[in-house]
């Protein structure tokens, strides 16, 4: 590569004044024994002529009458000085061709003796070409520099071979006239590359080798500046990886950068060479798309096929040291310039929208509106509400009974409200991801377990009659994973004095391809105290046949999106006859959920559906509701506490 950067002029012709210090002084001295035969009217100066020699060009001058002693000594005092600089020294006259160079000017271009010494212009030719990707450009600029009769200037100078040189020129007068010009070169390699990468580290993230924050925020900026002159628009795109947490927490961090690598790579085969793929740090990436000058209708068209493009391909599976991982993505974009905001302000705006992609089920995208501002303040609120909600005795359990074609109660899930001081009521879609991100979750469901399983104990205890009541409960990826959640439930159960295999866990088929081999660890574990599995939210995630026939499970929810379309959609139905056949092939219980009308309820019972959870049957419930309607036996009890119920009859 060949690159030319100008720059310094001003204090290059100082610098260079001293180092060619000596070189003055000694041309000074051949000035003088020029003008002492001038004086004696002869030109020697015109008469001195380039030789070649083997250490390099020296003027000879042919004049007889010059006292020959004192020019040898003088040349050859210059001789030494040029040789002994650790620069290479090369002076062309204003015609192109070479005066005067040094040995270390030869060496450092590996110029042969063979070729012709006086011919810069051949020289160039023939060795700059191989030597630079644009040498033409080299030699224009030597050009340039001849014509700058006085001016200093300093150039770095790219070579194929990955060489740096630096090149200092200084115009050569004579009398006030400038005859040519003095370059020295200095392989700066070194220097250069250490200076490089100390650039490099402060604007490039070291793992995916995409651009940093503060690049990015510098291009941001730029961006803005250009859509703000010229009238155009540009887009910043937010993406957070959905379950990269639950991967790097169970295969470790070598896997988790392995992944964030490849995750970077991705998205840089996604974009187009104008555009910037930078990494925040963890899981969080930005796409800066190059502005154009469009309708906000065409722009809004081409950002949204081309953020589709991303989710599309960051879905894909992951082959990472052996394992197959499956990562999918939140986008949140924002369009600018909108108002006067700031690159910082775009960046919040695009994360602000990220979160409500993460809301609106992940996977997906979400271009930010300025109503949701206030969503942004508000998240805010809510973390720190959150963490007082958990002392406050704020958070509470409600049961949703679960049921057997014939109506009799088999369990109940327990599922999570925050009844929060001025908010009213919030569900856990709102308030779980939060919880999530702020670390709250363990001792959140761990709560849960703990209450489930006391629960489970009363039941037994004092609601004989009921028969085998199980109790479910959620588990979400961050609580599983942790090292002592085995020993934390064996706990619960032994403190409550529950019987393990009324207790269902519900974890998410998500949860359980990250890495097979230690989820199934895990269950084994919990299997041995006796505890049931069920997968939540079945044929939303990543089902694989593998995982259902590995894995100690009990049972399969299958997920309320499939069990609404059943009645419109001849393709969901498909799906939920498979997932009946299949789980009765494996042994596994099957739930509904969300069942919320009589012939959704009728379908799936008839294909062999084994249970049955929704609105049709029971709204969530206190315990007191939980436990009253238990122990009257009667489904019409939640139908009377429930305005919503559609339940028909069994
Ligand atoms: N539209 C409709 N919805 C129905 C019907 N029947 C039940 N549902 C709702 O479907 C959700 C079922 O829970 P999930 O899939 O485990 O999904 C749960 C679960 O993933 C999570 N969650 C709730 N409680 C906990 C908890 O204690 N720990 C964890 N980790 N997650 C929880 O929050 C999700 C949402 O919980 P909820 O809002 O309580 O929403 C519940 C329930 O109220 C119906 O007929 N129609």
């Amino acid at each position: 590569m060949s690159e030319l950067d100008m720059t310094d002029n001003g204090s290059v012709e100082q610098d260079l004044r001293s180092e060619l210090e000596i070189l003055n002084g000694k041309m000074e001295e051949l000035d003088a024994l020029i003008s002492q035969t001038e004086s004696r009217g002869k030109r020697s100066h015109s008469a001195v002529q380039p030789v070649a020699h083997a250490e390099g060009l020296w003027p000879v001058s042919s004049t007889e009458d010059v006292d020959k002693q004192q020019l040898k000594e003088t040349i050859s005092l210059l001789k030494a000085t040029l040789n002994s600089t650790t620069d290479g020294i090369l002076v062309l006259n204003n015609e192109l061709r070479v005066v005067i160079y040094n040995t270390k000017f030869v060496s450092l271009w590996n110029i042969p003796q063979e070729l012709d010494h006086s011919d810069a212009q051949r020289w160039f030719n023939a060795f700059t070409a191989p030597l630079m990707e644009n040498s033409e450009h080299f030699i224009n600029r030597i050009r340039e520099q001849l014509a700058q009769t006085d001016e200093a200037t300093r150039d770095i100078l790219r070579f194929t071979d990955g060489r740096i040189f630096e090149s200092r020129s200084h115009p050569q007068k004579i009398e006030g006239e400038t005859v040519g010009r003095v370059w020295s070169f200095r392989d700066v390699t070194k220097q250069r590359q250490a200076q490089e990468l100390v650039e490099y580290q402060a604007t490039y993230d070291p793992l995916t080798d995409l651009p940093n924050r503060r690049l990015l925020l510098d291009r941001l900026n730029q961006t803005l500046a250009r859509c703000r002159r010229h009238e155009r628009i540009g887009a910043l795109l937010f993406l957070d990886l959905d379950n990269f947490k639950t991967i790097n927490d169970t295969l470790g961090h070598p896997i988790g950068d392995a992944l964030l690598q490849q995750v970077a790579r991705r998205l840089t085969e996604c974009v187009r060479r104008e555009d910037t793929a930078a990494r925040l740090g963890g899981d969080e990436f930005v796409l800066l798309l190059a502005e154009e000058d469009s309708t906000i209708e065409d722009y809004t068209q081409h950002v949204d096929m081309a953020a589709n493009k991303v989710l599309a391909a960051l879905s894909q599976p992951y082959e990472v040291q052996g394992h197959r991982l499956y990562a999918t993505t939140s986008i949140g974009v924002s369009l600018f310039p909108q108002e006067d905001e700031t690159a910082d302000d775009v960046l919040m705006q695009a994360d602000t929208a990220m979160y409500r992609a993460k809301e609106a089920g992940r996977n997906t995208l979400r271009f930010f509106l300025p109503s949701m501002r206030k969503f942004s303040e508000d998240q805010l609120h809510i973390q720190n509400d959150l963490r007082q909600a958990l002392e406050r005795g704020e958070l509470q359990i409600l049961w949703q009974p679960k049921h057997d074609f014939s109506g009799n109660t088999l369990g109940a899930e327990a599922l999570l409200r925050w009844k929060h001081p001025t908010r009213g009521l919030i569900m856990p879609s709102e308030f779980i991801p939060v919880a999530e991100d702020i670390g709250i979750i363990t001792s959140l469901g761990n709560q849960v377990l703990e209450v489930s399983c006391k629960l489970l104990r009363k039941l037994a205890d004092e609601y004989t009659e009921a028969g085998p009541i199980h109790l479910s409960v959620n588990i979400s990826p961050q609580q599983f994973q942790q090292a002592d959640f085995s020993m934390q439930v064996a706990h619960y159960l032994k403190e409550s004095g529950a019987n393990p295999s009324r207790l269902t866990l519900e974890l998410t088929e998500n949860m359980l391809v990250t890495n097979l081999d230690e989820v199934m660890a895990k269950m084994v574990d919990l299997k041995r105290l006796g505890v049931r599995f069920s997968i939540d939210d079945f044929g939303t995630g990543y089902s694989s046949l593998a995982y259902l026939k590995r894995l100690p499970l009990d049972e399969i929810k299958i997920d309320r999106s499939f069990v609404n379309d059943i009645i419109k959609d001849p393709e969901t139905v498909s799906i939920v006859e498979a997932i009946i056949t299949m789980a009765s092939k494996l042994g596994l219980s099957v739930v509904a959920e969300g069942v919320e009308n009589s012939r959704e309820f009728d379908f799936l019972r008839k294909r062999g559906c084994h249970c049955f959870q929704g609105y049709m049957l029971c709204q969530p419930m206190t315990d007191d509701q939980f436990l009253e309607f238990i122990s009257e036996g009667n489904i019409n009890t939640a139908r009377a506490n429930s305005t919503q119920s559609v339940f028909e009859g069994f």
